[in-house]
């Protein structure tokens, strides 16, 4: 398969997933798909060289993706995984031909965070280049994501405000992730 076919498989595989998620919050499979489809797709492709001291550096510093999905195929080893509840890193196992498939800063807004976006990081490996493929699905640049009101009520208060994928560029283009800021941070009520 080349890099153009895998572009559209994995956007059906994200259309499917998201239906499923959807389905699964009780605001039924089709809530996002017209939205989702006319929206974006960005793939990225990401090349981590070797690092004589993996101790001292980091791949990519910690961060969740601004998505509702995303989508990822690795060749190695590398990405590890914030585990919320006991405060530390889980390195994701070196599992071939998988596809792993991150919950979003979006889909956290919309389930009224019943989802919770990951926060991930990238390892370096002293001998080895690693390189990723990630599919970041969202819906459209100036289309607001806002929680389901189907999950809101007086027991469930709307925990978040409103944003676009251009909210996220504009928040991207005044803080340094690398310092920690994060995005969902900022819509949290
Ligand atoms: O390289 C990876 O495994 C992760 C890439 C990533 O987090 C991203 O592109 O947002
Ligand atoms: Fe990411």
């Amino acid at each position: 398969m080349n890099m153009g076919e895998y572009t559209v498989e994995v956007k059906k595989l994200a259309m499917e997933i998201m239906g499923a998620i959807t389905e699964g919050l009780g605001i039924g499979p089709t809530y996002l798909s017209g939205k989702l489809d006319e929206g974006m797709q960005v793939m990225t492709v990401n090349c981590y060289p070797p690092c004589a001291d993996p101790g001292i550096a980091l791949g990519l510093p910690p961060h969740s993706d601004y998505t509702c999905l995303t989508i990822l195929l690795q060749n190695s080893s590398g990405l590890e995984i914030m585990d919320n509840e006991v405060g530390a890193w889980r390195a994701v196992p070196d599992l071939h031909s998988v596809l792993q498939v991150h919950v979003g800063d979006h889909l956290e807004v919309l389930s009224n965070g019943l989802y919770k976006s990951v926060v991930h990081r990238v390892a370096l490996k002293r001998d080895k280049t690693r390189i990723s493929i990630a599919s970041l699905h969202s819906m459209g640049m100036d289309e607001k994501m806002e929680t389901a009101k189907e999950l809101v009520d007086e027991h469930h208060l709307k925990g978040y405000k409103e944003s676009s994928f251009r909210d996220f560029l504009n928040f991207l283009s005044k803080n340094d992730i690398a310092e920690g800021r994060s995005f969902i941070q900022t819509l949290r009520i």
